[in-house]
């Protein structure tokens, strides 16, 4: 008699025989910590290019558990919105609402109450134009990217990305109270990032992305065009990243740092045009985090070292 063989699939429905019990890691896990972590990181930069010198203790701090407390809850509300759609996805379909370790009345708690405290967080203890931005881009990416822009249109992520792209504006205004036109700059920066940030994962799971109907480039206008998209915007990152020295706001430390990440992405996103070799994707997706990262922390080297 043959044996069955059991592998992990996607389910098609989110019922779960798991009787469910608190799990901390499962909430966690819902606030998308990595991503949140990464934003943290560009809240903490737009806060200290924000003032000469050393920044106050208190915004930064609030500030910081604040944003983080408010995009979580974003987070936790796509989890919520999308779970349909990730249980059906071979990248998502292990994602604690599926798997049936939450439930959608807890996850939905968890998220609200979540919203309100980094709320009041900012509005109290920091200011009132940051609480009401920080609240702006958690609409923008929960209600509006996720529960509309995502399954309407091929440009989802390049409209949902202004709300992704807000954290150093965020970070700059927890500090000083007022908008600031350099902080724009840093959110262009993010802002030309996330298509090919975004792009290249989802040229990887395509098929994904075509079984549960969502229009992503790759699926709706193909794999060539795509990675001719993500190569036309490294290109526009490159020029996006010169703003800061261009308005004298960065200087020669992050202009070296921030044009080497530049041809490196733009070599990457070259490779994965013409190189044609498998993997060249998640490679270009999972270069896309380090450059961020590393380009924030060029423009807080160059901030003290040179500011
Ligand atoms: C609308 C804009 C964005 C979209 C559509 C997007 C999409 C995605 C997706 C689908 C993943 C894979 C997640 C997974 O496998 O669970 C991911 C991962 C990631 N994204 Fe984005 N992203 C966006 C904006 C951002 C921003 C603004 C940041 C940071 C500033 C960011 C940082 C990250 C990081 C650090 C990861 C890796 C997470 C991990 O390894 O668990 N993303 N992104
Ligand atoms: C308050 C504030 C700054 C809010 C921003 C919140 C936030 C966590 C944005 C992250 C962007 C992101 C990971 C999008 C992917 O969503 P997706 O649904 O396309 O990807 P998925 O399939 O992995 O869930």
């Amino acid at each position: 008699m043959a044996k069955s063989i059991q592998v992990a699939t996607p389910q098609t429905s989110n019922a779960s025989r798991q009787p469910m019990t608190f799990q901390w890691r499962a909430y966690y896990e819902m606030t998308k910590p990595k991503v949140v972590a990464l934003m943290l990181l560009t809240v903490l930069v737009g806060m200290c290019l924000a003032v000469p010198g050393s920044v106050p203790l208190r915004p930064m701090i609030f500030g910081l558990i604040g944003i983080a407390m408010m995009s979580g809850a974003a987070a936790a509300l796509n989890h919520l919105i999308d779970r349909r759609i990730d249980g059906q996805m071979a990248r998502t379909y292990n994602r604690p609402l599926p798997k049936g370790k939450v439930s959608a009345g807890h996850a939905l708690t968890f998220a609200l109450l979540l919203a309100v405290l980094g709320f009041v967080i900012l509005y109290t203890l920091v200011n009132a134009i940051t609480a009401w931005l920080t609240f702006a881009s958690l609409i923008g990416y929960a209600i509006v990217y996720t529960a509309y822009l995502k399954r309407a249109t091929p440009q989802n992520i390049v409209i949902g990305g202004l709300a992704g792209a807000m954290p150093p504006l965020l970070g700059w205004t927890a500090v000083t109270g007022e908008f600031h036109g350099h902080s724009l700059l840093l959110v262009i920066i993010i802002f030309t990032w996330t298509p090919p940030h975004f792009w290249a994962l989802a040229i990887h799971r395509k098929a994904d992305y075509a079984k549960v109907d969502v229009p992503m480039l790759p699926v709706t206008h193909g794999t060539e065009f795509t990675k001719t998209c993500i190569l036309l915007y490294t290109f526009l990152l490159a020029i996006a990243c010169l703003l800061p020295v261009l308005v004298g706001m960065s200087g020669p430390l992050y202009l070296v740092s921030s044009t080497l990440l530049s041809c490196a992405f733009i070599y990457k996103a070259w490779q994965l045009k013409y190189a044609d070799e498998p993997g060249l994707a998640m490679n270009v997706f999972k270069f896309s985090i380090y450059h961020l990262m590393l380009l924030f922390l060029a423009l807080l080297a160059d901030h003290y070292l040179w500011g």
